[in-house]
C-alpha cells in the first residue's frame, strides 16, 4: 500500500450544541469514537448529520459544548481530518494523478505516492486523464485516494457515495471497507442509507431533531455482505427507529 499504516484519532463529542438564528439543530450530542473504529450517522434529511461532521472537520463553531480529538478540544479546521463529500470535488482543469497528489507536492516523490493511491482505487494507469472523462463512481474513487494521500488519522464521509447507481455503490462500499481495514483510520460516515451504514459500520448513531435517539453497535463479520445472517435485522432495527415504528410491529410485516 502506498501509505503505512494509521492509528486512528479519538473522538469525544460532549454536549454539543449548535444554533443556527433560532433553529436548534444540535441539542446536546454525546458520543465517544475511538481510534481505528468506523461510525456511522443515520438520520432523516435535516436532523443535524452533516452539521455534527463538520464540527468534527473543525468547519463549525459550537454554540456550547466541544469536540476534543485524543483529548485536544478541536479549534479551527481539524488538520488531521480529510473529508469526502456526495460531489467528488476533483480541480477540472489538473489530472487524475495531481488531483490525487494534490496534498503530497511538497514530497519528492508524490507522483509515485498517487499513482500508487490510484492502484489501491481500482484506477491503475489512468493518472494522465482528465476529471472529465471519468465516470462518477471514477470520479469518487479518486476522491477516496485523494483522501487517503494525507494518511489520514480521521476520515469524514459525507454522503460520499449518495450519487452513484446502486451497483457502483456497492462496489465503493466494499472498496471503502477494504481500505478501511489496512489504513485503520477513524471513519465518520453520514449517510441517508441504512444499508450502507449496516455495510460499513462498527456503531450505527440514530440522530432525530438534533439529538441521539438509538445507538447500535453492528458486529457482523468483515468483509460484509448484504446477505449475510444478521445483517437484515439490524437494518430493520434501525428503519423502525426512523420511521418510528413499534417493535412488535416489524417493518416488513407492515409492507406485506
Ligand atoms: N450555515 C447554516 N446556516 C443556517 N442554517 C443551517 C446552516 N447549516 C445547516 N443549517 C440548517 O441546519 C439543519 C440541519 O442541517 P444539516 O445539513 O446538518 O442536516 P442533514 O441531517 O445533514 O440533512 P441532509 O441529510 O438533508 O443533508 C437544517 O435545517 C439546515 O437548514
Amino acid at each position: 500500500m502506498a501509505t503505512e499504516l494509521q492509528h486512528g484519532a479519538a473522538i469525544e463529542i460532549d454536549q454539543l450544541y449548535k444554533q443556527f438564528g433560532k433553529k436548534n439543530v444540535l441539542q446536546g450530542i454525546d458520543a465517544t469514537i475511538h481510534g481505528g473504529e468506523f461510525v456511522a450517522v443515520v438520520g432523516k434529511s435535516g436532523c443535524g448529520k452533516s452539521t455534527l461532521l463538520r464540527h468534527v472537520a473543525g468547519l463549525e463553531t459550537a454554540t456550547s459544548g466541544e469536540v476534543r480529538q485524543n483529548g485536544e478540544r478541536i479549534d479551527g479546521i481539524n488538520q488531521q481530518a480529510c473529508l469526502m463529500f456526495q460531489d467528488s470535488r476533483l480541480l477540472p482543469w489538473q489530472n487524475v494523478l495531481t488531483n490525487v497528489g494534490v496534498g503530497l507536492r511538497l514530497e519528492g516523490e508524490w507522483q509515485r505516492q498517487a499513482a500508487a493511491l490510484l492502484k489501491d482505487v481500482g484506477l491503475d494507469g489512468r493518472g494522465n486523464d482528465w476529471p472529465a472523462v471519468l465516470s462518477g463512481g471514477q470520479k469518487q474513487r479518486v476522491a477516496l485516494a485523494r483522501a487517503l494521500a494525507g494518511g489520514p488519522k480521521l476520515l469524514l464521509l459525507d454522503e460520499p457515495l449518495g450519487a452513484l447507481d446502486a451497483l457502483t455503490r456497492m462496489e465503493m462500499q466494499q472498496l471503502v471497507e477494504r481500505l478501511w481495514l489496512i489504513h485503520r483510520f477513524t471513519a465518520l460516515l453520514v449517510t441517508h442509507d441504512v444499508s450502507e451504514a449496516v455495510m460499513l459500520a462498527d456503531r450505527i448513531i440514530v440522530i432525530e431533531e438534533g439529538r441521539i435517539v438509538m445507538t447500535k453497535d453492528v458486529s457482523l463479520p468483515r468483509p460484509r455482505v448484504p446477505t449475510a445472517p444478521g445483517f437484515a435485522d439490524i437494518q430493520e432495527t434501525i428503519l423502525n427507529e426512523l420511521l418510528g415504528i413499534q417493535a412488535e410491529k416489524p417493518l416488513l410485516q407492515q409492507t406485506n
